[in-house]
């Protein structure tokens, strides 16, 4: 039997079987899932293979997934997995923008294999400082909403990339993801509220993604407001797939394995001294890099 997971904690998942309306509570069979070295082995969004006593058996292979490095416990953890589109929200001056975060959070959607839509909330605290990078980001090919979750800006064309899919939202602590939900979905807040209380219960809800129905089909993936964000990285070829610009730059560099870092000749390096490549976007790829072949070590 094939079911969607929705949330889980503490070895207990809310799934949903294919269908069926209601959700069920089911643990894994056996203590652990075998053959995954991850954090959280599942996460929402995944879908799960019951046996007869309705025991997860096993995760069926995923399409894509956002996920970060986890340095407590050295391993990948997954916030959510086979979703449609992350919006990553930042806000236009408090918290302060930061156009690195935005970088890691876009650079971990693509790694994902997620298409990310950049929501700059917010709006009403002014925006002009920002033009700079709303138009690097818009050249780059990103989609761009600017929104006021206190003032309704951009809220319709929100709704309208969401339609009928499983949207992600993920950002940093105070971005104003849930007054975004709320302005989003105004009718749904009580009945949301009391399904989350209930699927959830109580303490440490904030570590897992939360799956909220929207009223024009789908669900949004509510993540918990994160400080600081390692993107999970495999391999230096992933990341420089994960930056369209790099990637095209890159097959010119003479060395095939070029790192674009202490090379003589590299063509990414002379992309940033011409400006092809932001600056900020180069710093980027190479702090994300230094991480990760940390983390590779440990890991
Ligand atoms: N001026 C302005 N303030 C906003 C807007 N959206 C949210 N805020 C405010 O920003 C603060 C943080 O909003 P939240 O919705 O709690 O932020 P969050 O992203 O859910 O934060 P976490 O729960 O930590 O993840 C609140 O005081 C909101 O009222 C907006 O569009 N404009
Ligand atoms: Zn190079």
């Amino acid at each position: 039997m094939k079911a969607r997971l929705f949330y889980g904690r503490a070895g207990r998942f809310g799934v949903q079987l294919e269908g069926e309306e209601a959700l069920r509570h089911v643990q894994i069979k056996g203590k652990r899932l075998q053959g995954v070295d991850e954090y959280n082995p599942l996460a929402p969004g995944d879908w799960v293979e019951l046996d007869k006593d309705l025991l997860i058996i096993r995760r069926i292979e995923r399409t894509n997934a956002l996920q970060r490095f986890n340095w407590k416990q050295n391993k990948p953890q997954t916030f959510c997995a086979n979703i449609d589109l992350v919006f990553c929200v930042l806000a236009s001056k408090s918290p302060e923008f930061h156009v690195r975060f935005l970088d890691r959070l876009l650079i971990a959607a693509e790694e994902g294999g997620v298409e990310p839509v950049i929501v700059i909330n917010k709006i009403d605290e002014g925006i002009e400082h920002l033009s700079e990078y709303l138009a690097l980001y818009q050249n780059l090919g990103y989609t761009l909403v600017l929104a006021s979750a206190l003032h309704g800006d951009g809220l319709e064309q929100l709704r309208a990339l969401a339609k009928d899919k499983l949207v992600g939202l993920w950002g940093a602590s105070g971005v104003g993801k849930s007054t975004l939900l709320n302005a989003l979905e105004p009718n749904i807040q009580q009945e949301t509220a009391a399904v989350n209380r209930k699927w959830n219960r109580g303490n440490h809800t904030t570590n897992f993604a939360t799956f909220l129905p929207k009223s024009n089909g789908g669900y949004w993936v509510d993540t918990p407001g994160m400080r600081d964000f390692t993107p999970f990285v495999p391999s230096q070829e992933e990341l420089v797939l994960a930056m369209p610009e790099i990637q095209e730059l890159a097959h010119h560099c003479p060395f095939s394995n070029c790192q674009h870092l202490d090379e003589q000749e590299c063509a990414v390096k002379d992309g940033v001294e011409q400006g092809t490549i932001a600056l900020t976007r180069y710093q980027s790829y190479v702090k994300v890099l230094e991480e990760s072949t940390s983390y590779r070590k440990k890991w």
